[in-house]
């Protein structure tokens, strides 16, 4: 989810909304119609999902970043949440760990209402969350970042793992295929590596739930094959995995079931081959990425 973009997405739904306000004295058009018919369909109870988001939206000023959107990620899946640049996913999940409240709308973890709750509350609860920007201590090996990361006040399922923080930082590691590297410095990781560490600091706070932003950006063919490879074990272990992305690549194989958004509001959700096939998804992204 990156930001490069975020004033072209702007610039898009500024038109966009001039295009509504033209319509407005004939009606929404058809391609405005269909999101708001699939989000009208829509409706989650608490205990749908492990995550479920009811009519969410968040304003800035003026600016509709997410709008009604809601969806239920369901325990042991593994969910692709996909839209262009600017459609509102970093927004949403923002509004999920805690990062600020929803302008709007319930977040429910685990049947619990937790709308609004700090992000250090939403990790307690079991949701762990990556980034595309890596923010590693550069100062500290590799063992030293996911041991900084650990939460003891937690019971550490993982695994079972016992002992000492650096024995478990240790386990992480290995987890994650960082196992012979433990004692470089970050900077010394390339990309994959970053994105291993990434995943072992997340891991380290024993999560249910699991956020991975833009996984596959950047790493080569083979490197995706591997990162889909370690994504999927750690679901047969028991997580929940939400993948974020603007484009499919890589997802197909991955996911069991993807939402894509436009606009901040739903505008598909289903298989990756029925998101594929959809006309709305492939006109959103106007041909390129799926
Ligand atoms: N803190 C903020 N203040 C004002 N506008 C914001 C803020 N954060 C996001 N926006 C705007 O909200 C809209 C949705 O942005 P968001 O970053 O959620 O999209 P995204 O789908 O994650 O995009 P990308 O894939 O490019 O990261 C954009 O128009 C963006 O400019």
């Amino acid at each position: 989810m990156s930001t490069e973009s975020n004033a072209d997405a702007t610039n898009d739904r500024a038109t966009n909304e001039a295009q509504t306000d033209e319509s407005e004295p004939d009606g929404p058009t058809t391609a405005e119609r269909e999101p708001q018919t699939e989000a009208a369909s829509d409706a989650y109870g608490p205990d749908d999902g492990l995550l479920v988001l009811q009519n969410v939206t968040k304003r800035f000023g003026g600016l509709t970043a997410v709008d009604d959107l809601s969806f239920a990620v369901e325990e042991g899946e593994i969910l692709g949440f996909i839209g262009p640049n600017g459609a509102g996913k970093s927004t949403t999940f923002n509004c999920v760990t805690g990062v600020y409240p929803p302008t709007a709308g319930t977040v429910h973890y685990d049947g619990e209402d937790v709308t609004g709750t700090a992000a250090h509350g939403m990790v307690k609860r079991g949701l762990a969350r990556t980034f595309q920007s890596f923010r590693p201590l550069e100062d500290r090996s590799v063992l030293d970042n996911v041991a900084l990361a650990l939460t003891p006040d937690r019971l550490f399922s993982l695994s079972g793992f016992r002992g000492g923080l650096r024995e478990q930082a240790r386990a992480i590691c290995e987890r994650v295929g960082l196992g012979d590297r433990t004692e470089l410095s970050p900077s010394e990781l390339p990309h994959a590596g970053l994105l291993r560490l990434e995943l072992a600091r997340a891991l380290a706070t024993d999560p249910d739930l699991l956020l991975i932003d833009e996984p596959f950006a950047g790493l080569s063919g083979g490197e995706v094959e591997d990162v889909s490879g370690l994504l999927t074990e750690l679901r047969e272990e028991g997580l929940t995995l939400v993948v974020v992305d603007h484009n499919m690549r890589g997802l197909l194989s991955l996911i069991d079931r993807a939402i894509v958004i436009r606009f901040g509001s739903k505008l598909a959700s289903g298989t990756p081959e029925e998101i594929r096939a959809n006309e709305e998804v492939q006109e959103a992204y106007l041909g390129g990425g799926l």
